[in-house]
């Protein structure tokens, strides 16, 4: 199934939650949302689900205009962070659940259902817990649970948010690449949202960066990575080094090295900043042009070594990154006056005054809660929703 989205514009009171969204996700896609806390992830995420409408907008699934089509006919899977089993079920009782609470006509026959959720539990590799109870699951066993739950609905869109967030990082790293295989699988288009860089480019097929509401850029991991669009991508995603620079000619002058011709981004004589990684700062050949700098302390932390320097020109801050055995480690010394290269940078036009993000139309519509994807939940259920 594929997913327009056109022009998604969502306030709370004043505030723009989305200020104008647009993207296009493949059928079979898996996509990262990806962005710091705030930056309107969730609320994209609910608004493709129907739990949340845009003040203005379309969403299409499969060319269809999903608006006016009630949250159970979107066919939607979800897994939140903290989306809570039903405790009093079993394991096989709640990945049924959706498919038992669902219509007669369109209900399969008891047994029918019985043996889908066995199948899915072999799928999510639990095969043999059926009879336990959630308290009786480790963490990451009942995030699995939770998806086979969601896609026993055989889901035209999975809809992910943090699902791994609450798990230790050796099980969030299992689990996702377990996920990857799992999408593979299945081929369902699949949305998560996460704040965790690496989980992002380890998973997704495209990540989408947003930021105050908005998208800055979406694209594969490599493109987002080694071609930000903007300097908050390039800040996002990873450690950063800001130098002063100059656009002279059409050549990019930062501390008094010439790095290459200016980008295509930058226009003759500007000011501009340039943007480089710890990882991609090295030690200049010798009669090769590098930036003057003199390193202030040199530490190693398992087998990265990091070193701070200060170039000498713009009194810029430099963090250096290398592998401990690295050629370059030992002229790192504290007091040491170094000729540094960037091997890989990004430049941009020095930063304009933020924009003020467009002032919405406050959103009126109630915010509607998970009680309206699984309308019959059990009251323990219920209540547990509506405290979070
Ligand atoms: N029901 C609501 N009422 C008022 N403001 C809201 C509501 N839901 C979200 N917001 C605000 O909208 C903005 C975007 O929230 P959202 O949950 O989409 O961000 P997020 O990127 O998912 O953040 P996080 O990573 O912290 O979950 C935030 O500033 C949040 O406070």
């Amino acid at each position: 199934m594929d997913i327009q989205i056109r022009g998604i514009h969502k306030g709370f009171g004043n505030f723009p939650a989305l200020a104008g969204v647009d993207l296009d996700i493949a059928s079979g896609e898996l996509i990262a949302l990806l962005g710091p806390s705030g930056s309107g992830k969730t609320t994209l995420l609910r608004t493709i689900a129907g739990l949340e409408f845009a003040d203005s907008g379309r969403i299409l699934f499969g060319g269809q205009d999903t608006l006016g089509l009630p949250v159970q006919q979107r066919r939607v899977g979800f897994v939140f962070q903290h989306y809570a089993l039903f405790r009093h079920m079993t394991v096989l009782d709640n990945i049924s659940f959706g498919l038992r609470v669902q219509k007669r006509s369109e209900r399969p026959s008891a047994e029918a259902i019985r043996k889908k959720a066995l199948e899915l539990l072999d799928l999510v590799q639990l095969g043999g817990l059926e009879k336990r109870y959630p308290s009786q699951l480790s963490g990451g066993q009942r995030q699995r649970v939770a998806l086979a739950r969601a896609l026993a609905i055989e889901p035209r869109v999975l809809l992910l948010d943090e699902p791994f967030g609450a798990l230790d990082a050796k099980v969030r790293k299992d689990l996702r690449r377990w996920l990857r295989e799992l999408h593979e699988t299945t081929g369902y288009t699949t949305i998560f949202v996460t704040h965790d860089q690496e989980e992002a480019l380890e998973l997704a097929d495209r990540v989408v960066v947003m930021n105050r509401g908005r998208i800055e850029q979406v694209g594969t991991t490599d493109e987002v990575y080694e071609k930000p669009a903007t300097p908050f991508v390039f800040e996002f995603l990873g450690n950063t080094n800001v130098l002063p620079g100059q656009v002279r000619d059409g050549k990019v002058h930062v501390d008094g090295l010439i790095p290459s011709i200016a980008s295509a981004r930058t226009q003759a004589d500007e000011a501009v900043e340039i943007y480089v990684r710890p990882s991609d700062l090295r030690l200049a050949e010798p009669g090769d042009p590098g930036i003057e700098a003199i390193v202030s302390s040199t530490q190693r932390t398992g087998p990265i070594v990091r070193s701070e320097a200060i170039a000498s020109a713009s009194g810029a801050k430099l963090e250096i990154e290398l592998p401990h055995l690295h050629r370059d480690v030992p002229a790192l010394l504290a007091g040491a006056h170094v000729r540094l290269r960037l091997n890989q940078f990004s430049v941009f036009p020095l930063a304009s005054p933020t924009e003020s993000p467009a002032v919405l139309r406050a959103g009126s519509t109630p915010r509607r809660t998970l009680e309206d994807v699984v309308p019959n939940a059990p009251a323990e259920y219920r209540e547990r929703a509506r405290h979070g």
